[in-house]
């Protein structure tokens, strides 16, 4: 069922029947000048600016990704800080990994639960939940007096991030206009990279001028600040009014489209469109479900999100693209730089490691800004296309270099390395991890817009499950294949993952930047929707 501002796009759809169909035009016009472009449908709607509601709603949400951010960054500096302060002794490679990955693990325990969470109680008692955690999780931190406390306090913090991960971009997606909904989406992704950058400055702060014994604690201490602030922020937050719409809150649901979409009057137009498919949507989803029940007295009610999930052919597509999206993003290896670049650049002969790898932090940082800017514009496959050639060629050069200048492995640490080999390294990481920012680390976070309403939360549960395992995996083989493989070949392995994923990317990822959320799911009712 389509609504009429729906219809011609969902004809054209029709004209692109064939399952098979994967016409892949990467030389596609430019989505502004296309006139064909799917996005020109959506962007008819609310195209104007991003309403002070909006923005607001947008940073209060956004500090969810700035603990994010926080709590995967001030680890590293945690680690070289704490000396024998835990357990009066130095901590060992052991308790470093168990440490280090106790987080990723419960954080991928805790997104598919949350995902139930939200569905039943709604989006933003989730960000409560979450907060608690990250408050609780930062106080164990501060005071832990051993390993094994530590670690605690950490899977707690993992549990925080887990549901902070999963719900801040579905409950950006579900409130922002559709125009600028990659824009705000990529905003949370700013706050987790800014998170990052502040986690660094800290910790390098603290590592040159601080008092090593207590420092570590003030530092993870510090995540429960913007915990609480945000817990304040929440009495002033709405629920999204898809949630609404479902949890038969109509009127409060109008309520918030309506001040979301601000006072511009070609907006206010819009306000009946947009609850309209709000509402066909639902009640699309109630008719399937009863359908599926029988006599709607289905004792095994709870399996109907997953059988529609894995059952339904468009809703299998949709996770199968925010899976291999998300997958993508971490086995990438990124994050083996995020965590252990002092480690590398130490390996390389800088002499204030934590401040290079400050370096890292920035640029992943400051490209984010820039996709920011260009993500609505340029659309979503298209910045990946573009971007990760980009990665693959830094991976490979900076194999390349790691093998002209014989530094194989981190236990060659004493190689002595030329200061033009070093530097010709650094480069090609910084042009890596900018090519990263660009793409591959914020689309993944767009995954809401693929999945329909009623398994839009299960599914992006299930992606952020699979981010944060393909996570683990990567924080825990870095120094082991580094070890096994020497330098170039693992980031060699990593350009190889890059290449094989823009095939996929190229093979299976549709547009969907410019449409309603509504509209972006309905691209794979009959295929990949890759025109
Ligand atoms: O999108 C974010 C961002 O790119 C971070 O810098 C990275 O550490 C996270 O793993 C990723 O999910």
């Amino acid at each position: 069922m389509a609504s009429q501002a729906e219809a011609p796009l969902l004809a054209r759809r029709d004209d692109d029947d064939d399952d098979d169909d994967n016409d892949n035009d990467f030389d596609e016009a430019p989505l502004d000048d296309d006139p064909n472009a799917p996005m020109k449908d959506g962007k008819a709607r609310q195209a104007g600016r991003l309403s002070f509601f909006v923005w607001l709603l947008t940073l209060s949400a956004g500090i969810s990704g700035l603990l994010f951010g926080y709590d995967t960054g001030v680890i590293s500096a945690t680690l070289v800080s704490i000396g024998t302060s835990l357990s009066n002794r130095e901590l060992t490679s052991l308790d470093k990994s168990i440490i280090t990955s106790s987080t990723s693990l419960f954080a991928l325990v805790a997104s598919p639960l949350s995902s139930i969470l939200a569905d039943r109680l709604g989006r933003k008692p989730v960000i409560l939940v979450a907060d608690i955690l990250f408050i609780f999780g930062a106080i164990l931190q501060a005071f832990s007096v051993s390993v094994p406390h530590l670690v605690v306090g950490r899977s707690i913090v993992g549990l925080a991030i887990g549901a902070a991960s999963f719900v801040t971009p579905l409950y950006l997606a579900e409130l922002a206009p559709a125009a600028h909904r990659g824009m705000v989406v990529t905003m949370n992704v700013l706050s987790i990279t800014l998170g990052q950058v502040v986690a660094y400055v800290i910790g390098w702060a603290f590592a040159e001028h601080g008092n090593q014994a207590t420092g570590w604690r003030l530092m993870v201490g510090l995540g429960a600040v913007p915990a609480i602030l945000q817990c304040l922020l929440l009495f002033f937050m709405p629920e999204t009014p898809r949630w609404l719409v479902k949890a038969k809150r109509s009127d409060e649901a109008r309520a918030v489209i309506q001040k979301t979409c601000g006072s511009d009057p070609f907006a206010m137009q819009e306000v009946d469109v947009i609850f309209k498919d709000i509402e066909i949507e639902v009640r699309d989803e109630e008719d399937s479900v009863s359908m599926g029940n029988g006599d709607g007295k289905n004792r095994y009610g709870w399996l109907n999100g997953w059988r529609e999930l894995l059952f339904v052919p468009k809703n299998r597509r949709a996770l199968t693209i925010a899976c291999l999206l998300q997958g993508l993003q971490q086995l990438c290896g990124f994050n083996s730089l995020m965590y252990f670049s002092a480690t590398i650049f130490l390996m390389l002969g800088f002499t204030v490691p934590t401040l290079t790898s400050l370096s890292v932090a920035s640029t992943n940082f400051v490209f984010t800004v820039v996709a920011l800017l260009l993500i609505d514009r340029i659309g979503r496959r298209r910045i990946l296309l573009y971007s990760i050639p980009f990665m693959a060629v830094g991976l490979l050069a900076t194999a390349l270099g790691f093998r002209a200048s014989g530094m194989l492995s981190i236990a060659a640490r004493d190689t002595e390395l030329t200061q033009g080999a070093a530097i010709f390294i650094l480069v090609n990481i910084m042009v890596y991890v900018a090519a990263y920012a660009l793409g591959l680390g914020n689309v993944p976070w767009m995954q809401s817009e693929l999945f329909p309403l009623n398994v839009r939360s299960l599914g992006s549960g299930l992606a952020t499950a699979t981010n944060w395992l393909a996570n683990f995996i990567v924080g825990l083989t870095f120094l082991p294949l580094m070890d096994a493989l020497t330098a170039s070949w693992t980031f060699v392995l990593y350009g190889i993952v890059c290449v094989a994923g823009w095939i996929a990317v190229w093979w299976i990822y549709p547009e969907t930047a410019g449409l309603s959320l509504e509209e972006a799911t309905g691209l794979l009712e009959h295929g990949w929707g890759v025109r």
